[in-house]
């Protein structure tokens, strides 16, 4: 479903993204797990067409999103909730989710998917993006980026600054949106016990490369663990 090939992009002379390749299926679950300034986010942000891609290739299904701009990506099927969520603080929940909304934004019902999903936006549908908790904001940005009805979802650090308790919630809902939606998701993380429990896959990315890869079924946690220690 998501195809990228010899992936390099950066900030101006400074290249930070090496030549990468990868490949998520329709269903799957990826982690590409990294230590602070690895290169998770500009991977994502040059995957989003945030940052330009300097060479290499990306692919949603059929379609080539390397030349397209951001909002034409999402509309091919990529989806993405930043690190630090980003939500809009002044508009309410149900604004929030709206934003992300292709069709008659403004009117269109919330999909009942979405509050299946994550109830407690339905219960502070009404209430101000900024009065919700981090964890309540990580859960409607995944909802926001859920109405854009992506073919591929991406997660930069979901567990970043919440609790234990929450994370639990947001591991069951990915679970449980992959059953649903069959989209292949890709998650950035540092928490190697929240990508156990969710990821097909792990792979390791140090300084713009990806150094190490295992199928859950045969990680060494040791093994990613010196890798997110060093
Ligand atoms: N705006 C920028 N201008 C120049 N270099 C940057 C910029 N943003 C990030 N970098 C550099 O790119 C490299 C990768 O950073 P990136 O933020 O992608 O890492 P990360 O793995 O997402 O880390 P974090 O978990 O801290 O977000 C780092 O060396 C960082 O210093």
């Amino acid at each position: 479903m998501l195809k990228v090939s010899g992936l390099v992009s950066g900030y101006g002379q400074s290249e930070v993204i090496h030549g990468i390749d990868l490949s998520v299926g329709q269903g799957e679950i990826v982690a590409i797990m990294g230590r602070n300034g690895m290169g998770k986010t500009s991977l994502f942000k040059t995957l989003m067409g945030i940052l330009p891609t300097t060479h290499g290739q990306v692919r949603v299904a059929d379609t080539d999103l390397t030349k397209l701009d951001s909002f034409q990506r999402v509309r091919a099927g990529i989806a993405y909730v930043p690190q630090g969520r980003m939500i809009f603080p002044t508009l309410t929940v149900e604004e929030n989710i709206r934003t992300g909304l292709r069709h008659n934004a403004m009117r269109a019902p919330i999909p009942a998917e979405i509050y299946a999903l994550f109830p407690v936006l339905f219960d502070m549908r009404k209430r101000r993006g900024g009065d919700l908790s981090g964890g309540q904001q990580q859960q409607l940005a995944i909802a926001r980026a859920l109405v854009t009805e992506p073919r591929v979802l991406m997660l930069d650090e979901p567990t970043e600054g919440i609790q234990p308790s929450i994370i639990k919630d947001i591991a069951r809902a990915l679970l449980e949106i992959r059953q649903m939606k069959n989209l292949a998701i890709v998650v950035s993380e540092q928490v190697l016990s929240f990508t156990m429990q969710i990821a097909d896959r792990l792979i390791v990315i140090d300084r713009g490369r990806f150094v190490h890869e295992d199928l859950r079924a045969n990680v060494d946690e040791q093994t990613i663990n010196r890798y997110l220690s060093v």
